[in-house]
């Protein structure tokens, strides 16, 4: 297949270009660098452009078939968006509106969307099935809701064929230490956990030890980085064979709280992280667990690093570069 990766520098965005490549597949690369980097797109075709330039997208939508387009591309800090809304609806809904007017525009009609655990908000009950009640208590979340939305419209009026892949929290890193989380800033917990026990970081902050779960820390579902991009390979080439728009929700269905995190990235480092206690962070549901099955039942995804010492296993090689504890492998 040709596939457009438009985030494809990023986190997520670039582990899904390798594995794309690596199962032969034509990849296209579409970035602006905001947030991602050029040297994390280690195979197929890169293209500096921002969704903001429609005329950009014009260039590259028109340049050959494409069979379809995983949309990464997005601002993606749940703080920030309530300081910041404008800047979240520009680029999460309007520019994601250019790139699938475009899409309508040169025939293309098969999308993939990065959605979300966030669309939920306080969860009603767990785990988290496609049905749960969908209320978004953040301006994150919400553009995140829209553009779903805005997919259900452009299927019934142009025929554009999506699946939103709602993320829990994704985590971990390339299994052979090529690539890896670099946001900047870094907001996520493992990725700060490790910044602790390398030394990059003087100690990890736990938001809150007083939430209704065994030790009073914040139950999140893991998810490695490749297990979510098989499910993205999956759910694309089912949208070929089948045209059916549909919405997954993709976590391990295993909660691990904030303590016993610290805990595994203590043993798998061998390092012992210092912790301040810190207030709720706010708009922080206690336990978000997601169902998962309706992947594995239509798309037959399987995780195959569910297991969380691999996950902060794998981001631990990755941490070690930055923290000067091992050479960088690319
Ligand atoms: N990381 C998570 O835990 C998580 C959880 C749920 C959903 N998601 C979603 O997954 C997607 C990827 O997340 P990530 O962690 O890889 O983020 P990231 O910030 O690492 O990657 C996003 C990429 O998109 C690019 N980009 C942003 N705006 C652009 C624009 N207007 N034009 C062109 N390129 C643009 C950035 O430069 C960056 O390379 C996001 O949509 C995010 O909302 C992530
Ligand atoms: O320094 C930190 C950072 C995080 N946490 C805690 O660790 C847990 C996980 O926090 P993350 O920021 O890593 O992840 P979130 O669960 O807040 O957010 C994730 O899930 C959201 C959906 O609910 C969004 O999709 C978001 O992009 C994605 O990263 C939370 O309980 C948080 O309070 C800390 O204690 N200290």
């Amino acid at each position: 297949m040709r596939i457009l990766v438009v985030g494809g520098a990023g986190y997520i965005g670039s582990h899904m270009v390798k594995l794309l490549a690596d199962a032969g597949h034509d990849v296209v690369v579409v970035d602006n660098l905001t947030a991602g980097y050029r040297d994390a797109v280690i195979a197929g075709d890169f293209i500096q452009a921002d969704l903001a330039d429609r005329a950009s997208l014009d260039t590259v939508l028109g340049s050959g078939s494409f069979d379809g387009v995983m949309h990464f591309a997005s601002y993606i800090q749940v703080g920030e968006s309530v300081t910041a809304p404008a800047k979240y609806y520009q680029n999460n809904v309007a520019n994601t509106l250019n790139l699938l007017d475009a899409m309508v525009e040169y025939g293309i009609r098969n999308f993939i969307f990065s959605s979300t655990a966030a669309v939920f908000g306080e969860p009603d009950y767990i785990p988290l099935d496609e049905l749960h009640p969908k209320n978004p208590v953040n301006p994150y979340g919400r553009t995140k809701l829209m553009v779903e939305q805005i997919l259900k419209d452009y299927d019934t009026a142009y025929g554009l064929k999506s699946v939103c892949l709602r993320y829990f929290n994704a985590a971990g890193a390339h299994p052979e230490g090529l690539l890896g989380e670099r946001h900047d800033p870094e907001t996520h917990l493992i990725p700060l956990v490790l910044q602790a026990a390398s030394g990059r970081r003087d100690a990890i902050k736990v938001f809150g030890q007083d939430y209704p779960t065994p030790d009073g820390t914040c139950i999140r579902d893991y998810i490695h980085v490749m297990d979510l991009c098989d499910a993205h390979l999956l759910a694309l080439e089912k949208l070929i064979t089948h045209g059916k728009s549909e919405a997954f929700n993709l976590g391990n269905g295993n909660g691990f709280s904030v303590q016993e995190v610290i805990d595994t990235a203590e043993k798998v480092s061998g390092r012992e992280i210092p912790v301040i206690a810190a207030e709720r962070r706010s708009g922080d549901p206690a336990r978000l667990v997601a169902d998962s099955r309706k992947a594995r039942e239509l798309l037959g995804w399987e995780p195959h690093h569910a297991d969380l010492a691999q996950i902060v296993a794998h981001a631990w090689e990755w941490e070690k570069h930055f923290g000067g504890l091992a050479n960088p492998k690319s």
